[in-house]
C-alpha cells in the first residue's frame, strides 16, 4: 500500500474570513461504518488506524484550539496533545505547537485527576461553564492551572456557541478544531457555526448499542467541495457545510 500523502490538509487553510470576528471552526471526528463513535455505554473506541490519526494529528497542530464537551473528559480523559515529529511536518509546522484545550462543561463536572491539568499537559484547559457552576470548584479548578469561563446559555439551556466563539476570538484563538462528543458534534452541525467537516470512517461495525455520532435529528446537511482521501484503511471525507 503507498504510504498516504497528507498534502490536502497540510496545504488546507483553516483561517478564518478577513474580518471575522470567530475563529475557523473545523468539526472532525471518527466513526465506523455504522456511525457509531464509541462502544456500548460510551466506551472508548480506536477506531482510526495509524494513517488517519497521524492526519488526526495533522489538524491538530494546523489549529489554535481544540475542543471537547465534558462527556468526552469524564469518559475519555484526552490529552488532546500532538504527536508528531518534525519528520512528519513541513519546516514551518513546529509539532511542539499544541493546541489550546478547551472544554464545553455547564456544571463544572472536570475531574481534579485528569490528565490536561497533570503536569505534564502543556496547555492546562480553558473549561467553560453555565451561570450557576459552583464558585468553591472554580477556585480548585483554576488552583490547577485551569482557566474557568462562565458563559451565557442558549435557548435549550446548553452553553451558548455563538458567544463562545466570540469569547475564543477575543483571547486570539483564530482556528478551532472541535473533536466531540455525539452531543457536541450535534450542536455544532446544528448550529451552521461549521466552517470545515473532516470525518474519518473506519471500515468496522460497532452495533446497536454504540453511541451514534449524532444524536439527534440535525436536518439534512449539505456539504459543497467534497474530497474523499485512501489513508491505510480509512477514508477521510473533507467538506464544507452550505450556507444557505
Ligand atoms: N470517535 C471519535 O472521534 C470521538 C468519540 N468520542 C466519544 O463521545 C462520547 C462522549 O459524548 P457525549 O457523552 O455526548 O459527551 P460530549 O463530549 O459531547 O459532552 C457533552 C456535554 O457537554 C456539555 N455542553 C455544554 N454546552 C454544550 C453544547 N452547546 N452542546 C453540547 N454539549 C454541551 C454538556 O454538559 C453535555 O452533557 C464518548 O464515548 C467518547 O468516547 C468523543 C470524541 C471523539
Ligand atoms: N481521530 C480519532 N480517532 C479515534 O478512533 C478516536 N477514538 C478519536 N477520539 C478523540 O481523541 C481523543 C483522545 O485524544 P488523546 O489521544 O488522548 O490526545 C478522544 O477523547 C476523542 O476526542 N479520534
Amino acid at each position: 500500500m503507498p504510504a498516504p500523502d497528507y498534502q490536502f490538509l497540510l496545504q488546507r487553510s483553516f483561517a478564518p474570513v478577513a474580518g471575522a470576528a470567530s475563529p475557523h471552526v473545523t468539526l472532525t471526528f471518527a466513526q465506523s461504518l455504522d456511525g457509531k463513535i464509541a462502544g456500548a455505554h460510551g466506551k472508548q473506541l480506536i477506531l482510526s488506524g495509524a494513517e488517519s490519526m497521524k492526519a488526526t494529528h495533522i489538524l491538530r497542530v494546523k489549529h489554535d484550539a481544540i475542543m471537547v464537551g465534558i462527556g468526552t473528559v469524564l469518559n475519555d480523559d484526552p490529552r488532546l496533545t500532538v504527536r508528531l515529529t518534525s519528520d512528519d511536518l513541513p519546516s514551518e509546522l513546529d509539532p511542539n505547537d499544541h493546541p489550546q484545550p478547551v472544554i464545553l462543561d455547564s456544571k463544572l463536572r472536570f475531574p481534579s485527576t485528569a490528565k490536561l491539568t497533570l503536569p505534564a499537559s502543556p496547555k492546562k484547559p480553558w473549561i467553560f461553564t453555565g451561570p450557576d457552576h459552583d464558585p468553591i470548584r472554580k477556585q480548585e479548578l483554576e488552583a490547577l492551572g485551569a482557566k474557568v469561563l462562565p458563559l451565557e446559555l442558549d435557548s435549550n439551556g446548553n452553553l451558548s456557541l455563538k458567544h463562545l466563539l466570540a469569547k475564543l476570538h477575543e483571547f486570539s484563538i483564530r482556528s478551532l478544531m472541535v473533536e466531540g462528543g455525539a452531543s457536541v458534534i450535534t450542536s455544532f452541525l446544528k448550529s451552521g457555526l461549521v466552517d470545515s467537516f473532516v470525518l474519518t470512517v473506519a471500515p468496522v461495525y460497532v452495533g446497536k448499542d454504540g453511541i451514534g455520532a449524532v444524536n439527534d435529528a440535525v436536518g439534512t446537511p449539505k456539504f459543497v467541495d467534497i474530497s474523499y482521501h485512501t489513508l491505510g484503511r480509512d477514508v477521510m471525507m473533507v467538506a464544507k457545510p452550505h450556507r444557505v
